[in-house]
């Protein structure tokens, strides 16, 4: 059986829980979307047999990309792999790019608001396209470069999206843009007196560029269209990047060669821009097409594919005013050009405003993400000082100071200078806890331990071992070092008795000590020659040191 194969496959590393939280979040919204009643919907739910179940999956749960991988579902069934990069860690993340990105509810109303605005004012000027108007000769060469600046600023905004998601179809629209540019730059260049003087054929060149210029548009918007989702893969990228490219390179030549060539008919009549009838009823065909492509082939449901929609409106309301106008310097011709350089601006500025918006939340996703990060960091901090501080004496705990003292012995088996430890214990603590109360042996063991930290090198080690045994690593220190060491601590706990409330404890220590020796296997032996040491001391009458010799003295 096929059905979430890949889901299990990319969620089979992560733990049972996980995964089940992450199964069920994924299929919880998808039934969500589902229950729209709609079919195809329907399919995307996890159990359903849709070729949606290819789609790999790393969810990041909860910041929607589980709704853009619904979106992807139902809208590019079958896309395998599209839009996906490998991780270093071998996962499979979502890239997500203007193509993929489903258009929201307000991009739909502000694109739906725009295109009934073009159809009214379309079909409010039509009645007066006939109308002649003062002859502009700075009208073109102003509006056409910004024509053509819109469509080249697309092109590259178009390109930037198809490298980052490797998506062959948008590589084809980009370079759509980029040719659409180029004719909008040479239908203004070869415009009668926009840059010449006019002569000859009254810019027949220039009136046939507008016709390619409108074909090769549509024709390229269709072909995005109907680009077929199961070639839309990484691996297709390239070559029809490369493709597209050539062929738009030789339309373009091609056209610009023909239209210059003088072989064309004539469409200047009377100095008067006129497009031949079946010309101008072949060109809102064109556009109905193109979007007849794009509402049917890419369901016009991501932001991209919205704003080209409207791009497609614009340019069919563009040719019908032209076809309504009467040639050149008509309502019709300039409303034609003005529709026309708004259509260009619509892709642009649409997926501008995408890019904002998906930038403020990545801004925002990101402050987030710093804020949850550096709570992290404390909660992990407390947490290492939970698990490797003594709670009463805010010592190392036992673990913690076995630990450096095990790295000490394994940095010393690889060459570093020989280290001394001290096993201290309090004398007759017993008798404290007995007759002032524990509360007053805990704070002469608070103190103590205080005290001992105070008296040490802030590079020795000390940590609370037992009850009330503290070992104290004494890292480059020879006997004599380990000896004075020890002096220093009998000393320092002897001299001034402990407060505790109004009464001064005295108190003792006696004190093991030794240093690392050959012989000595692991950490836990120099331990247990420190505790032998210890109990000498006590056993020849507490408050002493005794030094626990070793075979060979490393520590002279
Ligand atoms: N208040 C307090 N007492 C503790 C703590 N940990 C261990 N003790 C007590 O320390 C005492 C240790 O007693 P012993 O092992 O007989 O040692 P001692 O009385 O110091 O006698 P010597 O070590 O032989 O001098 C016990 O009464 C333990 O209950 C602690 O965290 N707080």
């Amino acid at each position: 059986m096929r059905r979430g194969g890949a889901w299990r496959k990319s969620l089979g590393a992560r733990p049972a829980w996980a995964r089940l939280g992450q199964v069920l979040r994924v299929a919880v919204h998808q039934r969500r979307r589902c229950s729209s009643g709609n079919r195809r919907m329907r399919d995307c739910a996890l159990g359903g047999a849709s070729r949606c179940e290819e789609v790999p999956l790393r969810l990041l749960a909860g910041t929607g990309y589980a709704r853009i991988i619904g979106g992807l579902c139902r809208d590019y069934q079958g896309t395998r792999n599209r839009g996906y990069e490998m991780g270093q860690d071998g996962e499979e993340y979502l890239v997500l790019t203007l193509g993929q990105a489903p258009a929201t509810a307000s991009v739909r109303m502000a694109a739906a608001a725009i295109i009934g605005t073009l159809a009214v004012v379309t079909l409010v000027v039509a009645t007066h396209a006939r109308a002649p108007m003062l002859i502009l000769p700075g009208f073109l060469p102003a509006l056409a470069p910004l024509t053509a600046l819109a469509d080249m600023l697309t092109a590259y905004l178009l390109w930037g999206q198809a490298r980052a998601g490797e998506e062959p179809a948008l590589a084809l629209l980009a370079v759509t843009y980029l040719g659409s540019a180029v004719l909008v730059a040479a239908n203004a260049w070869l415009f009668p007196a926009a840059f010449f003087v006019a002569r000859g054929r009254m810019g027949e060149a220039s009136a046939w560029l507008w016709v390619f210029w409108h074909a090769l548009f549509a024709g390229g918007v269709t072909a995005y269209g109907l680009y077929p989702a199961a070639w839309s893969r990484p691996a297709n990228f390239p070559r029809v990047a490369r493709r597209s490219a050539g062929i738009m390179a030789i339309l373009v030549v091609v056209a610009v060669t023909l239209a210059r060539s003088g072989s064309l008919p004539a469409l200047v009549g009377s100095a008067r821009f006129h497009v031949p009838a079946f010309l101008m009823a072949l060109m809102p065909v064109a556009m109905v097409l193109a979007m007849v492509a794009l509402a049917y082939g890419r369901r016009a449901r991501t932001v991209l594919d919205t704003w080209l929609f409207v791009a497609m409106a614009g340019i069919w309301c563009d040719a019908a005013l032209m076809h309504r106008g009467a040639g050149r310097f008509s309502v019709g011709w300039y409303a034609a050009h003005a529709v026309s350089l708004a259509a260009s601006l619509a892709v642009l500025l649409g997926c501008l405003a995408e890019v904002n918006r998906l930038y403020g939340r990545l801004v925002w996703r990101e402050a987030r993400m710093n804020h949850a990060n550096a709570h992290l960091r404390a909660v992990n901090s407390e947490l290492s000082t939970i698990a490797e501080r003594d709670a009463l004496t805010q010592l190392l705990n036992r673990r913690a100071v076995f630990q450096h003292l095990s790295e000490h012995f394994e940095a010393w088996r690889l060459g570093d200078a020989p280290f001394g430890i001290l096993m201290i214990d309090l004398d007759h603590f017993k008798m404290i806890n007995d007759e002032r109360g524990h509360l007053a042996g805990d704070e002469v063991l608070a103190q103590v331990a205080a005290r001992l930290r105070m008296t040490v090198r802030r590079s020795d080690v000390v940590g609370r071992y037992g009850g009330e045994e503290f070992l104290v690593v004494l890292p480059g220190t020879g006997a004599q070092g380990v000896r004075a060491t020890a002096a220093k601590l009998l000393e320092a706990v002897r001299s001034t008795p402990f407060g505790y409330q109004d009464r001064l404890i005295p108190v003792t220590v006696s004190i093991g000590a030794t240093c690392v020796d050959d012989k000595d296997a692991d950490a836990d032996s120099i331990i247990a020659r420190a505790d032998r040491a210890l109990y000498a001391a006590k056993r020849d009458g507490r408050d002493r040191q005794v030094w626990a010799d070793p075979a060979a003295d490393q520590c002279a």
